[in-house]
């Protein structure tokens, strides 16, 4: 299968720099407009397509992000593997603003999203045990250079947002175990499973959060100043990925199936009898779902 990366940028990541023959791209989808124009180009000869989740100059908030159509349209776009990067909010002490963080635990707290492109008349339900490709995690986490000081298998607890926590809530997250907060990975990451794509988080803690004694509780100047001096470094992150994930591979742009099955997922979550399918629903699913609807 040809490979292609794609990245979603987060707060303070509105495009990247390095792109061969970049330019901007329309996709339309069936489930509305993605957040923004596409980028795409070829890093170190690897197509790539950068999409900014809130779109350039962030004009679109978390809740009224649509996932749906940022995922089917890279999908649409030919990616296989998903980068996510974000903004997150530190939920211990060892985790500083300016490290990175690869997650691979997510818990959802979010309540007014769509979360999957299935529903009435295709019902479908994916594994989500492990939300994260460890294959495309591990090539992510070795992209990250030299002097960054990264922590692994942390846990993202998503919230509704637009407010920050309270700090009772930021002391609950706590006691639950999670590592880390943000505003958008959920419903991404289930959607990018659900059209058996690769997904690998690379956040940036950029706050304590509000839980810290000795800190400021977060406001968005904090965030911004962490990220701005961030920025760089996760370009340098996204840069070093295309030559990392090809020496991983059989060489040149293909790539085998996903190791841990993250391309095969819907061979076996789709609960709806053919003869009882809605059409119109099938047709919106053509990109998500294509390969296993067809025939
Ligand atoms: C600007 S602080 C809150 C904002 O930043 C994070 O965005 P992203 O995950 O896209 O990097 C967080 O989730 C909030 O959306
Ligand atoms: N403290 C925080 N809470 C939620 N989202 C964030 N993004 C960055 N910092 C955050």
């Amino acid at each position: 299968m040809d490979s292609m990366i794609g990245v979603i940028g987060g707060s303070g990541l509105y495009d990247i720099d390095g792109l061969e023959g970049a330019t901007w791209v329309k996709v339309t989808t069936p489930w509305g407009k993605p957040s923004d124009e596409i980028l795409v180009g070829r890093l170190s000869g690897t197509p790539m397509a950068f999409l900014p989740r809130h779109g350039r100059g962030h004009v679109h908030a978390p809740s009224d992000i649509n996932y749906r159509a940022n995922i089917d349209a890279l999908k649409r776009l030919g990616c296989t593997d998903i980068v996510a990067v974000s903004a997150v909010g530190s939920l211990r002490e060892d985790y500083r603003p300016g490290d990175f963080v690869s997650v691979d635990q997510y818990i959802d707290r979010t309540f007014a999203r769509t979360k999957s492109f299935f529903g009435a008349g295709c019902v479908a339900h994916v594994g989500f045990s492990d939300p994260t490709c460890p294959r495309l995690s591990d090539a992510v986490a070795r992209a990250v250079p030299a002097g960054i000081t990264l922590h692994r298998n942390a846990t993202y607890i998503a919230m509704e947002g637009p407010q920050f926590s309270t700090r009772a809530e930021s002391n609950l997250y706590r006691s639950w175990g999670a590592d880390v907060i943000g505003m958008t990975a959920m419903p991404e990451a289930k959607l990018a499973r659900e059209a058996e794509l690769c997904y690998a988080s690379l956040a940036m803690v950029t706050d304590y959060d509000c839980w810290h004694q000795g800190h400021a509780a977060v406001d968005v100047a904090q965030v911004i100043r962490t990220l701005t001096a961030n920025a760089a470094q996760a370009r340098d992150t996204v840069a070093r990925l295309p030559a990392i994930l090809a020496g991983d591979g059989p060489g040149g742009h293909t790539r085998p199936s996903c190791p841990h099955g993250c391309d095969h997922v819907l061979g076996t979550a789709l609960m709806t009898a053919p003869a009882k399918r809605d059409p119109d629903l099938l047709a919106k699913l053509d990109a998500v779902a294509g390969r296993v609807l067809k025939g």
